[in-house]
């Protein structure tokens, strides 16, 4: 795989960074999760695929100087702490990058390492709606919306962070050198909208939030319901493709006024609304499908992955426990992801494994599980 070599911990923490440590996980990489202590401060780390766990207690002097030991010969720290946390216990970048200078040390944070907030708790919502995101989002007349917890924790943080690993990874390769990453999620949300930002002169954004092309203001660019209470979803926006979806519903585009009359929106969707709500989902689909009308079914996740084409692709898994999850993405032709199909670790499962393999002794072992430094997920394993 592609990443396979690459040795990162991760810091466990909650959405954004569990992402990262997954993805990088899926292409490869050996990754460990540093799970706190004692155990009961649980972490409810969903995102634990190929990862394995250590159970270390970082407030402890010895136990911050087990994570130096292990930074000395990781690639990568994934740390999902607010600005301060990590200076405060002794490990921060200026301490673990003069020990390894190769280290890539990733900070992925709301609101960054510096500025005003870089210290204050905050969420997904809160990041989007600082990165100016939130304030597109939502329906004609409505607050803004935050679409779950997508956008800031996953899109602009987990991913972004673990593209900007993976881009320090392959800048080491000629350096030699590894490097702080500042991933902010304000800016990961805001960089992911640079399309947003650099259509505005093309008047996509001109109304109100709600009554744009892509905002949900558009009739062609729409979800309706369908006679068995499921959902369509409808984006055709070019011509040629407005056309089929005209077509497909049945009507005559020489009686309707033109596509792009935004004064006529709201009457069209009125009209398009009452004309899906005559048909059944499936009875949609046999219309829709093989056209350019850009029209689907609005799927749910108990029917995703038995949909054809998903099917086709394997674009969903199911893992050792029947779980099913999306197949990780991109697909590399020669070196794609493999992701594990074993359970998530438990915490503390791996720690002795881990520290042996870190060059650790079974005695320096033993004294930080007495002294009750680490934990392992059955206490009396091994020792
Ligand atoms: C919208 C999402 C959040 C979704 C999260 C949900 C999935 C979960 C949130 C609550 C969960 C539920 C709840 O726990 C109750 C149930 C529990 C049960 O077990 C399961 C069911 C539950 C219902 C459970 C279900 C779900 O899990 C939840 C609903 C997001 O937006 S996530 C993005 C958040 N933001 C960031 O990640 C940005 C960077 N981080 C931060 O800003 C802060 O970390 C944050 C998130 C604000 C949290 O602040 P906090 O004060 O808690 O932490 P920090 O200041 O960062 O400091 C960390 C302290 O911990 C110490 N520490 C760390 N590791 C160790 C260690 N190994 N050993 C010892 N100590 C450790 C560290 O030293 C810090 O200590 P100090 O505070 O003393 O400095």
């Amino acid at each position: 795989m592609a990443l396979s070599g690459v040795r990162v911990l991760e810091l466990a923490g909650l959405a954004p960074a569990p992402l990262c440590g997954m993805i990088l996980a899926d292409f490869g990489a050996q990754v460990v999760r540093v799970d706190r202590t004692p155990r009961s401060a649980v972490a409810t780390d969903v995102q634990g695929r190929g990862k394995r766990s250590l159970a270390l207690d970082l407030k402890r002097p010895p136990g911050a100087a087990v994570l130096r030991r292990l930074c000395c010969q990781a690639d990568v720290l994934i740390e999902p702490f607010r600005h301060g946390v990590m200076e405060k216990l002794g490990l921060g970048p200026e301490v673990l990058l003069q020990e390894n200078p190769r280290l890539i040390y990733a900070r992925l944070t709301g609101f960054g390492q510096s500025g005003q907030y870089a210290k204050s708790a905050g969420h997904d919502i809160n990041y989007l709606a600082l990165s100016g995101v939130l304030s597109k989002l939502g329906r004609k007349d409505e607050n803004p919306y935050a679409p779950a917890n997508l956008l800031a924790d996953f899109a602009g943080g987990g991913v972004l962070c673990a593209l900007g690993v993976v881009t320090a990874l392959y800048e080491r390769t000629k350096s030699g050198k590894g490097q702080i990453i500042d991933a902010s999620m304000v800016e990961g949300a805001a960089y992911l909208s640079s399309f947003l930002w650099k259509s505005q002169n093309l008047g996509l954004w001109n109304r109100p939030r709600g009554e744009n092309l892509l905002d949900s203001g558009a009739p062609f660019y729409e979800t309706y319901k369908t006679s068995d209470g499921k959902f369509m979803a409808v984006g055709a926006i070019e011509p040629q493709f407005y056309e089929q979806l005209i077509k497909g519903l049945g009507l005559d585009s020489d009686k309707l006024p033109s596509q792009l009359s935004f004064s006529d929106w709201p009457k069209m969707k009125e009209k398009f609304a009452s004309i899906f709500a005559q048909k059944t989902q499936a009875e949609w689909c046999s219309i829709f499908d093989g056209t350019d009308a850009c029209v689907t079914p609005v799927l749910s996740f108990d029917e995703v992955a038995s949909h054809q084409h998903n099917k086709q692709r394997s674009s969903f898994i199911k893992n050792d426990q029947e779980e099913i999850s999306p197949r990780p993405a991109p697909l590399l032709s020669r070196t794609p992801a493999v992701p594990s199909f074993k359970r998530d670790p438990f915490i503390g499962e791996h720690t002795e494994e881990i520290l042996l393999e870190y060059g650790f002794t079974k005695q320096e072992i033993a004294k930080l599980y007495s002294d009750k430094v680490i934990e392992f997920s059955e206490p009396k394993a091994n020792l």
